[in-house]
């Protein structure tokens, strides 16, 4: 069975649509200055994630990820608290950035470490004070790289988007369904049928 390292309750989401998953959750210290490149970062923080659980199931595929917003070469992470939040939608308004999920995938007793990421983009609408706030009022912004959520309320912040949705959401999982046939021989639609998992309520 496939492990996901992570309390995010979306990757948790997306990655159990495809396959049986136990969930164990990683706690590592998410606030790393020693990366300026967001790329690197998001990579370096999902292994960290990834290997302490793999360590512990080197057996089983272990799979961890991160999400951060690259605006104009500056990271935004999640916010420390609403004027934070704030601070991001404003900046965020009226422009396009990208959101950059870096993932690992581990197989320990194979000696498989795997890290790679996907680059998504999102184009903000112009957004009035009175729209942050009453954005702001639904607290949907903790917890989320960048003050938003693209699957909730946040659609309504958001002109359009290129690239993958899952990936902005925090797991790119049709590249990581390529890996995982790459990897392990594994294809996830496969899975699917050998779950029975039900399309019905899609
Ligand atoms: C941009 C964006 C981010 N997010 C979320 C995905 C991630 O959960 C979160 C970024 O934080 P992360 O640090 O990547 O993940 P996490 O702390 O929630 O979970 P874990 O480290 O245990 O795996 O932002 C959305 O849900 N929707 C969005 O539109």
């Amino acid at each position: 069975m496939i492990i996901l390292a992570s309390n995010s309750p979306r990757r948790q989401e997306i990655l159990s649509r495809f396959t049986d998953i136990s969930i164990v959750s990683s706690d590592i210290d998410e606030n790393n200055d020693y990366y300026d490149n967001p790329i690197q970062l998001v990579m370096a923080l999902s292994f960290e994630k990834g290997i302490a659980v793999a360590l512990e199931n080197p057996s089983n595929i272990v799979i961890s990820a991160d999400t951060v917003i690259d605006f104009n070469g500056e990271i935004l992470g999640k916010p420390q608290n609403r004027e934070d939040a704030k601070n991001m939608l404003q900046r965020l308004s009226g422009k396009k950035h990208k959101v950059i999920t870096g993932y690992s995938i581990f197989k320990l007793e194979k000696n498989i470490k795997y890290t790679d990421y996907v680059v998504s983009y999102v184009f903000f609408k112009d957004l009035t004070e009175e729209e942050v706030e009453d954005y702001l009022n639904t607290e949907e912004f903790w917890g989320k790289s960048g003050s938003y959520a693209i699957q909730g309320y946040g659609s309504l912040l958001i002109d359009s988007m290129q690239g993958s949705f899952e990936n902005i959401v925090g797991l790119p999982i049709s590249k990581i369904a390529d890996d995982l046939k790459k990897l392990f021989g594994i294809s996830l639609l496969k899975e699917v049928l050998k779950n029975e998992k039900s399309g019905d309520e899609l």
